[in-house]
């Protein structure tokens, strides 16, 4: 099976992978420490897109992420995960995550990582390694398949924490500021090949980042997103075309990022006078 094969076809598809509707999100309601995170949120992530979600830091990003993991459930409005409902969605692991952390097992091989999702589904042995031997190869760690995590780099770990994302051959993946923790050069690295494996494997990304930079170079679309509570205010189109060398310095880059950056002055934090 090639990382494009899946037994249930084409890696998202013609379906949307993710279907946001109304959605808003109140930790603690009815306390005093209560807090309104998300505010009529409606966002869509189509087949194959790449969407990254920017704006100031508490405005709710990683919430909006964790809705759409169904790791915490919604006040109000609808989560749709490749046409069905977040929580079966979540039964089903109709996505893959990455964290800052690569999140990996110190007492487990790179190899057995990236099994991990895989010993869950009750892949054989022999089905699990050949898989896991297929992405390693994909994101560039095949000579590092029996080693341990601490032996490898942050930006390997980061690697082959996408791997194990990918495992199971997921119509979409979310990550949340996966290259937040690396050096400037591994970063910009890891984003084309991060790109690459997209584009090879057709999954749809929903990527939360801190980087202007990184947003532009990354996505189809930047969703820049407001002060608490966290709503919607611009959704820019980024139209770089196919990236090469000459991507990062180009105008129409240079262009997404001042756009962004516009974007996201207009929810600039208001400081509270002394
Ligand atoms: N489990 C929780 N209980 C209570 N409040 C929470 C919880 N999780 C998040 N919040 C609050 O919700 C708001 C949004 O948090 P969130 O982590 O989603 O923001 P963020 O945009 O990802 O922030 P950052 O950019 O700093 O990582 C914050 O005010 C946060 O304190």
């Amino acid at each position: 099976m090639t990382v494009n094969e899946t037994s249930t076809g084409q890696p998202g598809g013609t379906r949307p992978a993710v279907q946001v509707a109304g959605l808003t999100k109140v930790f603690n309601p009815g306390r005093p420490d209560e807090v309104t995170a998300l505010a009529g949120i409606d966002l869509t992530v189509g087949p194959g897109e790449f969407v990254s979600l920017i704006g100031p830091s508490g405005c709710g990003k990683s919430t909006l992420l964790r809705l759409v993991a169904d790791l915490v459930a919604p006040t109000g409005g609808t989560v749709m995960v490749a046409e069905r409902p977040a929580r079966r969605a979540r039964r089903d692991r109709a996505y893959g995550i990455a964290f800052q952390q690569s999140g990996l097992l110190d007492w487990r091989t790179v190899s057995r990582n990236v099994e991990l999702p895989l010993e869950v589904r009750g892949w054989s042995r022999r089905e699990r390694q050949a898989r896991a031997r297929e992405l390693l190869e994909l994101v560039g760690l095949a000579d590092f398949a029996g080693h341990y995590p601490d032996q490898l780099s942050g930006g390997m770990q980061q690697r082959v924490a996408i791997a194990r994302a990918l495992a199971g051959d997921p119509p979409l993946l979310l990550m949340d500021e996966p290259f937040g923790a690396l050096d400037e050069m591994t970063r910009e690295r890891l984003q084309d090949e991060l790109l690459r494996i997209c584009a090879r494997t057709g999954t749809s990304t929903l990527f939360v980042t801190h980087s202007i930079p990184e947003a532009v170079y990354l996505s189809d679309r930047v969703v820049v997103m407001s002060a608490r509570p966290g709503r919607i205010v611009e959704i820019v189109d980024v139209e770089l075309g196919e990236r090469t060398e000459a991507t990062r310095q180009s105008p129409p880059f240079f262009t997404g990022i001042t756009r962004v950056r516009q974007a996201l002055r207009g929810t600039a934090v208001t400081v509270p006078a002394p």
